[in-house]
């Protein structure tokens, strides 16, 4: 049980905080947005706690869309269906391996308004306050859904936050990071350097 948690949790984590500080570094826009933010409701080297998560929406906006872009699951799960069920006219047989293809959603611009740009901002409402849409299926639907989706989501934000908080990143000034995904059971990105700078 134990080993199963730190597999599910190890490489989902850590492939997604590589993902955020890579498309930090890609996106100074961004990055500049999210100091600002931190700049206005935090305003020192302090540590960034869950109590000023309400308070910073463009940080959360930020987690999930390299939820949403880094699209890590490239094949979901595969369940077994324990008895027969009709989707739109068609019958499934118990015991038929199914799945659902989360990446195809994520990208799907029928929810989400030009996919393949990175935008935080469209899970922003008009007031500026963050929301999470049910489209946004990164950790699956349904009873076999992520069971650490609520720590994951926790842990992001903590990163995110303390990390954009206590320092500017940038690519290193001779070399560009390459952005290809190397797609395995997590899609992960090329080994990078990055150039960290204190805010402090
Ligand atoms: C960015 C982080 C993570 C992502 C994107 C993610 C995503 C997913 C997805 C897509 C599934 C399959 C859902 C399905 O079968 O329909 C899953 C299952 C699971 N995840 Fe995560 N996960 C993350 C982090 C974690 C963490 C931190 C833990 C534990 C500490 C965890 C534990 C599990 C377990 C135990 C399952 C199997 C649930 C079951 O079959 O009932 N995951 N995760």
């Amino acid at each position: 049980m134990a080993t199963g948690l730190w597999v599910a949790g190890q490489e989902t984590t850590s492939s997604t905080l590589a993902w955020l500080i890579l498309y930090m570094m890609e996106h100074q826009d961004i990055q500049k947005k999210a100091h600002d933010e931190l700049d206005k409701h935090i305003g020192s080297d302090r540590l960034v706690t869950l109590d000023d998560k309400t308070n910073l929406n463009y940080i959360n906006a930020i987690v999930a869309e390299i939820l949403r872009f880094s699209n890590l699951s490239s094949v979901n799960v595969f369940h077994r269906l324990t008895k027969e069920v009709q989707i739109h006219g068609y019958t499934f047989p118990e015991n038929t391996t199914i799945t659902y293809q989360i990446p195809f959603v994520l990208h799907d611009p029928r929810y989400f308004d030009e996919p393949e740009k990175f935008k935080p901002e469209r899970f922003l409402d008009k007031n500026g306050k963050f929301f999470w849409p049910q489209e946004l299926m990164t950790f699956g639907i349904g009873k076999r859904a992520c069971l650490g989706e609520g720590l994951a989501k926790l842990e992001l934000y903590l990163f995110a936050a303390n990390i954009l908080n206590q320092f500017k990143l940038n690519h290193p000034k001779d070399k560009k990071a390459d952005l290809t995904r190397i797609i395995d059971l997590v899609t992960a990105p090329i080994p990078y350097k990055t150039f960290v700078e204190s805010r402090f």
